[in-house]
């Protein structure tokens, strides 16, 4: 049997000499058993095998006496190497080694080629994309690709063999493990989209079941799904645009069959979705046939703008603009169409041809001269009113332009270049002077629109004016009458101020303006006398002579009334101001012829220097009127220069004002009386109020300081009605105490008489009081009487009609003429003091006061002197006839007790 073995059968010794071979021997190694007796079995083997069998037969004798699996190169006797597969023993008690070996050459070749099929299907399984794994029935893990592994992060080799849920226990609660499973029990193929939670990425899976269980492939989908879900998300944005839009949409085929609708065409045409599919695209046009030269030019790629009507389905129509345009998709052809309803567009584009039309007729109609200009200025249009305005034909105007046909306009700065974004500049109201084709200006009132560009660049003008010439000849004129004084024409005081102004500002250092203020002396007696008209021209004729004295370059001004102004330059200050000064008096103290008579009226001047006196042009007028109040004071006929102190009585004069105010209600007036005697036999004839008023820081102040404050300021009413209440209620007692009648004289100031119920106060004060109307006298100046003459004598008549005596004070002192008089219904002439004293020595003051007295009488007035300071003046006035006396030689103003006690004394009420 052993030598019939077909395993080699080798016995050797412990020093491993071959003691035995089998028949094997000649058919696997070339050797007779024979042969191979005594050789040492290293013998059989390549030198490089040597060691490693040396060291395996140590092994065998030192404890490890058996190796059942040594593989070893055998060189054959033929010297071709082979592979064998040995089992070596060894065995101590024989001191043998057992060896039997075969052939394995062929085994090894079959599983080199098995290792390398393997090497390339691993190595095909880890280069492919996916992650590879399998899996046995009991689901142990039977190959795994790389990627596999790292996917769940395990060491895809170490782990064959293993359980696939141990592995991978995030498995268990995937969703994909159902899958798994089924495919396992159903042995069907299976793919799917799963997500894997661990890691949350999304994975595709495919699973193969096959007779061991299962392979699977999978791979990563997240980018993929990503991408398809914007996709996604990117096409119903793009079909929500699509249906949003306000235009009808619609795609249609090569055959002109619409294939795609979008909302709003099937809101439009009334056609569902369902209804447009399969519809020509010429079912909804109407009357329009598609041309080939349409289709021509789509497919030549132009996009074509078509405007043509539409049909809906209920058969109406609407204009449309469409916008057609030809693409391709994977080789179909396929049209465009976006179709815009035209309908409101049309309907706004008729308006507005209407519009333009009417405005176009408005612009024919209207009065209002109209222009269109072009960025040059030259003339584009204009409209008939146009025409009219500037003389010229239609034709001619649009050859002009904007300067030939303005002299001057505000439109010059306006139409240069302006800043960027300034789209219009307008002009409202504008005033514009145009050259008429006759030469002459036509004054006008513009309103312009500019239209400029982006760079602010004109790029036309539109104007409509009209004509104002008229307008501004009235302006003109009225500016003229605002300016000047309608009577002499001269500068009036608002122009006044605004030429002294321009004097001050152009005053060199050095020089002087001089402001002179004067005011007729006489005038107003002149103006009473001769009438408004004489008054008038007595005006005219001081201008023209204070023309003639002043210098052009001065200013001669009116302020009203009498009042006239002088501005003039000075160099040499005062003294040139004064030669001013006196020509101007000059020439008004020469003769006026006033209604065929010579007048002389005179003039208080006065004079306020720039800058020496005052810096500003008010304080200068101030200065210069309280001059000329001085000059007026001083005697009149003359000329005073400012001086410091003239404020100070200004100033003084003015707080004498502030503490008259609350005099009365403080009760710090009283009445003095002054006894006043009938000529003939000296009896007391009655008394004269005179108001005194006794100021608590100031003492008694005289009424001469007051009255006039008074009068200026309109107290004089309030104060009048005091002592005319005081005055006869104090009478009225005096009276009843003593037994005798007497008349109470009371001074009437002009502004009191000017009053228009002045009457029905005195009635009521006579009626309140109790005193006979005839026990009452008022005392009227001369200048109250003629402040206006017809007034006046109706309100003395209604007076009168009281029954109240009316006397004439100061007589003398003004405009003595008895022959006014006569128009009022006057009782008693007062003869100033003044007038009584202008003794000559020559005994002509007593003529003539005779003949005036004799004259008074014709005229049925009594006459009262007043100022009597001497017997010598009284026995004078008696002999003359004068019917009564008052004075300090008689009696001086007293106090009410004092009167009484006059009143009361022995001799009665004689002087
Ligand atoms: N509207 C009113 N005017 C009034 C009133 N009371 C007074 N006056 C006026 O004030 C002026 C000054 O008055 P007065 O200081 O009281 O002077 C009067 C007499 O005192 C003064 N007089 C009288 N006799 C003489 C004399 O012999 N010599 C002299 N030198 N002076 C004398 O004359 C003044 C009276 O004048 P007249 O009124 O003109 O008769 C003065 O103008 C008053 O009118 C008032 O209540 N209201």
């Amino acid at each position: 049997m052993i030598d019939n073995a077909l395993d080699l059968m080798l016995v050797l010794g412990p020093d491993g000499v071959i003691l035995r071979a089998n028949g094997a021997a000649q058919v696997l190694l070339g050797y007779a058993p024979g042969e191979l007796l005594g050789q040492h079995y290293t013998a059989l083997l390549p030198r490089e095998q040597h060691a490693e069998a040396l060291e395996v037969q140590a092994s065998l004798q030192n404890g490890h006496p058996e190796r059942p699996d040594f593989p070893m190169q055998v060189r054959r006797r033929d010297g071709q190497v082979i592979l064998m597969a040995a089992a070596v023993r060894w065995s101590a008690a024989h001191q043998r080694i057992f060896l039997s070996a075969r052939d394995a050459t062929e085994r090894q070749r079959a599983r080199q080629a098995l290792v390398r099929s393997e090497m390339a299907l691993n190595s095909m399984l880890a280069s492919i994309g996916d992650a590879f794994f399998a899996v046995d029935g009991d689901w142990r893990l039977t190959y795994a690709n790389q990627k596999a592994g790292d996917f769940v992060g395990i060491d895809a080799a170490a782990a064959i063999g293993r359980p696939l849920m141990e592995l991978v226990p995030d498995l268990l609660q995937s969703t994909a493990l159902p899958r798994y499973r089924r495919a396992m029990e159903t042995r069907e193929a299976d793919t799917f989209e799963t997500l894997w939670e661990p890691r949350q990425v999304w994975v595709e899976t495919r699973i193969y079941p096959n007779d061991d269980g299962l392979s699977v492939y999978f791979h990563e989908v997240t980018a993929k799904r990503a991408a398809e879900q914007a996709l996604r998300k990117s096409e119903q944005r793009f079909r929500k645009l699509l249906n949003q839009a306000g235009d009808s949409i619609m795609i249609v085929d090569e055959a002109l069959r619409i294939v795609s609708v979008n909302d709003q065409a099937c809101a439009r045409f009334g056609y569902s979705r369902e209804e447009f599919a399969g519809m020509q695209a010429a079912d909804i046009n109407f009357g329009y046939p598609e041309t080939q030269a349409l289709l021509d030019g789509l497919r030549a790629g132009q996009a074509q703008l078509l405007r043509l009507l539409k049909r809906c389905k209920d058969g109406t129509t609407f204009p449309a603009e469409v916008q057609v345009s030809r693409f391709d998709d994977e080789g179909e052809e396929f049209f465009l169409a976006v179709i815009r309803d035209v309908s409101e567009r049309e309907r706004a584009e008729q308006q507005l041809r209407a519009s333009e039309q009417r405005l176009r007729e408005v612009i024919e109609m209207t009065p209002a001269g109209y222009l269109l200009a072009d960025r040059e200025g030259v003339l584009q249009d204009v409209n008939p009113a146009l025409c009219a305005l500037s003389g010229y034909p239609r034709a001619m105007l649009l050859a002009l332009r904007l300067d030939d046909l303005f002299v001057s306009s505000p439109l010059a700065p306006e139409i240069g270049t302006h800043g960027p974004g300034e789209v219009a500049t307008v002009l409202q109201g504008a005033e514009a002077v145009l050259r008429h084709r006759h030469g002459h200006h036509i004054h006008v009132l513009l309103n312009a629109s500019i239209k400029r560009d982006a760079d602010g660049q004109p790029l036309a003008l539109t104007g409509l004016m009209t004509d104002i010439t008229g307008r501004k000849a009235a302006e003109s004129r009225l500016h003229e009458l605002a300016t000047h004084d309608t009577l002499t024409g001269l500068p009036n005081r608002a122009l006044l101020g605004e030429r002294v102004q321009q004097m001050l500002d152009a005053c060199p250092p050095g020089n002087s303006v001089a402001v002179m203020f004067l005011d007729l002396d006489r005038f107003k007696e002149v103006n009473d006398s001769f009438g408004h008209e004489m008054g008038d021209a007595l005006l005219c004729e001081v201008a023209a002579r204070l023309r003639r004295v002043i210098r052009p370059t001065d200013i001669i001004a009116r302020l009203g009334g009498d009042e006239f102004v002088v501005a003039a330059h000075c160099a040499s200050g005062q003294p040139a101001a004064a030669r001013i000064a006196d020509k101007l008096l000059d020439v008004l103290t020469a003769p006026i012829k006033v209604g065929g008579s010579d007048v002389i009226v005179g003039a208080s001047i006065g004079i306020s220097m720039y800058p020496q006196d005052a810096q500003t042009r008010e304080l200068l007028f101030q200065t210069a009127d309280t001059a000329m109040y001085r000059a007026k004071d001083a005697g009149r006929n003359r000329y005073r220069l400012f001086e410091p102190a003239m404020t100070v009585a200004t100033q003084e004069r003015m707080a004498l004002e502030v503490s008259l105010r609350p005099a009365l209600a403080r009760g710090e007036f009283e009445l003095h009386y002054q006894p006043r005697y009938a000529l003939d036999g000296m009896r007391l004839f009655g008394v004269e109020a005179l108001i005194r008023w006794n100021h608590p820081q100031r003492g008694q102040v005289s009424p001469q300081q007051f009255i006039g404050i008074a009068e200026e300021t309109g107290l004089i009413v309030e104060i009048g009605r005091w002592v005319m209440e005081e005055a006869c209620a104090r009478t009225r007692r005096l009276m009843d105490e003593h037994g005798h009648s007497m008349v109470v004289s009371v001074n009437v100031s002009a502004r009191q008489l000017a009053q228009a119920g002045f009457a029905d106060e005195v009635r009521a004060v006579l009626a309140r009081t109790g005193l006979p109307p005839g026990c009452l006298e008022l005392e009227l100046t001369e200048s109250a009487l003629i402040e206006d003459i017809e007034r006046t004598a109706s309100m003395l008549r209604e007076l009168k009609l009281l029954g109240i005596r009316l006397a004439v004070d100061d007589f003398g002192t003004g405009y003595s003429g008895l022959a006014y008089l006569r128009r009022f219904p006057i009782d008693v002439l007062k003869l100033d003091r003044s007038f009584v004293l202008q003794d000559d020595g020559n005994g002509s003051t007593f003529d003539f006061v005779k003949a005036f007295v004799d004259l008074a009488h014709a005229l049925g007035m009594a006459v009262v002197a007043e100022g009597v300071e001497t017997g010598d003046v009284l026995d004078f006035l008696r002999a003359a006839r004068c019917d009564q006396a008052q004075g300090y030689y008689l009696a001086r103003p007293m106090a009410l007790d004092k009167l009484e006690a006059l009143l009361a004394a022995p001799s009665g009420s004689g002087a």
